[in-house]
């Protein structure tokens, strides 16, 4: 990977997210390598204008609200990201995303949004993503309704892409347009021109920030022995309890509010990098590839899925994260420290769990069996926990690095190719047939039984 050897071999393509935050450090050899640091000035430039209010509407006011358009990679990394940077956000700055193609995303987030004072970004790696391509010209669409001049779309719609003839012909001027390369995966994008909604938000400097604790993580990855090496370590324990005791998921679980879309992020992350049968030699894998990844912050899971991890018949390892110090320590932190105690109280008891000698000790001598044994905790549940001083840019990116290069080491292991996607592919090919028969019963033809049902009944029950 940091040689730009073409380890994206189904697509021939170099794997060089690390060449995005490589801070002139290893030396990467491949076209665009050496464009990085113009795109970065391009990011830093532009977001200064915005946030110091030099950039401004058509009606001269300035930006007070960004809308991220996107999908996929181009959504979840700047989503989670400024989430969990919101400590260090410019509060007046409002971010929203829109990604999903129900036109109920756009239309209520546009509700929220001043025409005269509403950023645009269109984040879109190929630039002919459907949804996103769509959300666009919807946005182009409400935006002219008030602007009315198609001029003033200039000043309102920005694109990130690697795709300079799409980004023009959908009417933005390539001097708006942030440019990234083939060897940035979707799902690796954040810290290229993709995290320009994460620089309008928190700031140049944060983003660079963000950039180093990522550098940082990688130089980790690539110097350090096999049994020191923190992603190496995460790599193996997975692949441990996956391969080796029968676990099909596995539960990112940050107590830390910041962190609530980690496990939403990760998800794209690794089931888009690992969900593959196919080695890289085009044989069927006769052993468990990726994981199912899921989670949720804080303890709120404590309240309604902790019981099937602690006692269900699954095997669920999990990652508990958590900084030692809020960036809320509001009432002399006395939530953090509840928050804390849960934190380091779960993984012990998923470990160690009740012994049945140890229930019936506390229920006495009248409690049924039943009782007793509902009342056992088997324990031996493996959980890894992650524990970080405060959550900064710096340390944000470290941690994302952390899972991407696990991730990577896994597919190594596995001999998968953790850097393509085919299996988006049918899907969209399917809608897309579906979409030309969507008009009349006629023109519904060569699906099976099941489909056709559902799509004659769509067409019988629509209003529009
Ligand atoms: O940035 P683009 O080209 O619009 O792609 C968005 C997403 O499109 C999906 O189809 C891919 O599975 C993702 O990997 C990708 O991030």
């Amino acid at each position: 990977m940091f040689a730009g050897e073409h380890i994206n071999t189904s697509e021939d393509r170099a794997v060089l997210h690390v060449a995005l935050r490589n801070f002139d450090d290893f030396k990467i050899q491949e076209a665009g390598a050496d464009e990085v640091s113009g795109v970065l000035d391009h990011i830093k430039e532009f977001s200064e204008a915005i946030r110091n209010g030099t950039w401004k509407g058509y009606t001269g006011k300035t930006i007070n609200t960004i809308v991220n358009i996107g999908i996929g990679g181009s959504d979840l990394g700047p989503v989670m990201v400024t989430e969990a940077l919101k400590s260090y956000s410019k509060r007046d700055l409002t971010a929203h995303f829109v990604s999903n193609i129900d036109g109920t995303h756009i239309a209520e987030i546009v509700r929220e949004c001043d025409p005269e004072r509403t950023l645009f970004i269109i984040a879109s790696k190929t630039f002919t993503t459907q949804e996103t391509i769509t959300n666009a010209e919807s946005a182009r669409e409400w935006f002219l309704s008030s602007a009315k001049d198609k001029s003033h779309v200039a000043k309102h719609f920005v694109a990130l892409s690697t795709n300079t003839k799409a980004v023009t012909a959908f009417g933005i001027d390539e001097a708006n347009m942030f440019q990234f390369w083939d060897w940035v995966g979707g799902r690796y994008s954040l810290w290229s021109a993709i995290g320009l909604s994460i620089a309008l938000s928190i700031g140049y400097d944060n983003f660079q920030q963000l950039l180093q604790g990522a550098h940082g993580m990688d130089k980790h990855f690539k110097e350090t022995p096999l049994e020191n090496n923190l992603p190496v370590l995460l790599a193996v324990i997975g692949i441990w309890y996956n391969d080796f005791y029968g676990a099909q998921t596995h539960a990112l679980l940050p107590y830390d509010q910041y962190l609530h879309k980690f496990a939403d992020y990760f998800q794209q992350g690794d089931m888009e990098s690992n969900g593959k049968f196919i080695t890289k030699n085009g044989q069927r894998v006769d052993y468990q590839t990726g994981p199912i990844i899921w989670g949720a912050a804080g303890t709120n899971g404590q309240h309604s899925f902790y019981q099937l991890v602690h006692q269900g018949t699954k095997l669920i390892p999990a990652d508990f994260i958590a900084p030692a110090t809020s960036l809320n320590p509001i009432g002399g932190s006395k939530h953090h420290r509840i928050l804390l105690s849960n934190y380091f109280a779960q993984p012990e008891a998923l470990a160690f769990g009740k012994t049945e000698e140890e229930v019936r000790k506390e229920v006495g001598s009248n409690a049924t069996e039943a009782l007793v044994k509902s009342k056992v905790f088997e324990g031996n549940r493996p959980s890894n926990s992650i524990m970080f001083p405060l959550m900064t840019p710096r340390t944000l990116g470290a941690l994302i690095a952390l899972y991407e290069h696990k991730i990577f080491t896994q597919g190594v292991i596995w001999g998968i190719n953790s850097f393509d996607q085919m299996g988006v592919e049918l899907g969209k090919v399917l809608a897309k047939n579906i979409l030309s028969q969507l008009d009349k019963p006629a023109d519904v033809k060569g699906h099976d039984s099941s489909t056709t049902g559902l799509i004659h009944y769509y067409q019988k029950y629509r209003k529009e």
